[in-house]
């Protein structure tokens, strides 16, 4: 397809200049393009660059060279049109959880009777009907997620940018969001980037699947996968067994194994 319509990273590049003079390449040519609705998960050892990529699509950094452009304009800055959902503590403690969720379109002069029925759908779809008085603090943090994904959608976004949102929940929840995520995506067809550490995760939520090699950043492999698709409305436990899974989760360990090796070797030496 043509690259008006959809997300495309063009030859991004990043250094960050030191104090102390010297500079660190935090990402080097990276090109990439998702058209609307892709899925797509990102993966590599530390300092790969991952959150500084998402940074640089969400408009908060700008790119030492390169450029972002979605749907045919060139990213300038942070927008409404690209959501962000952070790991933890990005909602407004001293809010309850329907002005968490009401809080974008409230800032775009929405009146209450404009977004009311949206706010109160996203809460029902993301299974917090009941909760919608509850102090922030209240809620578990699973639960906090579940607002955080809430308020991300309640903007409309073509574009949902996930800098590790999962990781600091316990297993079952985590396995209950991964669910939500995956049916979240099919049901709003958004584009979806997610950052995560953990590579059954990228398996499970990555239509496209990225692993990112360091010094500098760079994209070292890409897959397509068919777990996402799978593992829409089913028992992700049962796309766990089924076929190919076990195979290109080794193949990816492996190759992510050999990265840490590689870079704590070159730590190694250095010292
Ligand atoms: N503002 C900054 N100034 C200087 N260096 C930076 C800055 N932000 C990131 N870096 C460096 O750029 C490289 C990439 O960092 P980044 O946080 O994007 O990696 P990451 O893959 O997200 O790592 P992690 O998995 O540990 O979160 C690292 O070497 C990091 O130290």
């Amino acid at each position: 397809m043509s690259g008006d319509s959809g997300l495309t990273i063009d030859n991004i590049s990043m250094r960050f200049e030191l104090p102390n003079g010297s500079h660190v390449q935090a990402l080097k040519n990276v090109s990439l393009h998702l058209e609307q609705g892709e899925l797509l998960s990102v993966l590599g050892p530390s300092g790969c660059g991952k959150t500084t990529l998402l940074n640089i699509v969400a408009g908060f950094l700008a790119p030492t060279e390169g450029k972002i452009r979605l749907n045919g304009h060139t990213v300038k800055g942070p927008d409404a049109e690209r959501g962000m959902v952070f790991q933890q503590g990005a909602l407004f403690e001293w809010m309850n959880v329907r002005d968490n969720v009401s809080f974008g379109p409230r800032m775009a002069g929405q009146s209450a009777n404009e977004y009311k029925g949206k706010v109160d759908h996203l809460l029902e779809v993301v299974g917090l009907r009941d909760f919608k008085d509850k102090a922030i603090y209240e809620l578990s943090g699973g639960m906090q997620q579940r607002v955080a994904l809430a308020r991300c959608l309640a903007n409309d976004p073509d574009v949902i940018l996930m800098d590790e949102p999962l990781g600091a929940l316990d297993a079952l929840t985590r396995e209950k969001m991964q669910g939500l995520v995956l049916d979240l995506w099919k049901e709003t067809g958004k584009t979806i980037v997610l950052i995560t550490h953990s590579v059954e995760e990228a398996l499970l939520l990555g239509e496209r699947l990225l692993v990112m090699a360091p010094r500098p950043g760079r994209i070292h492999r890409e897959y397509r996968l068919p777990f996402a698709e799978r593992g829409v409305g089913a028992d992700l436990r049962a796309v766990k067994k089924s076929e190919g899974y076990a195979e290109t989760r080794e193949e990816i360990l492996g190759m992510i194994w050999e990265m840490e090796e590689e870079i704590m070797g070159r730590t190694e030496s250095a010292q």
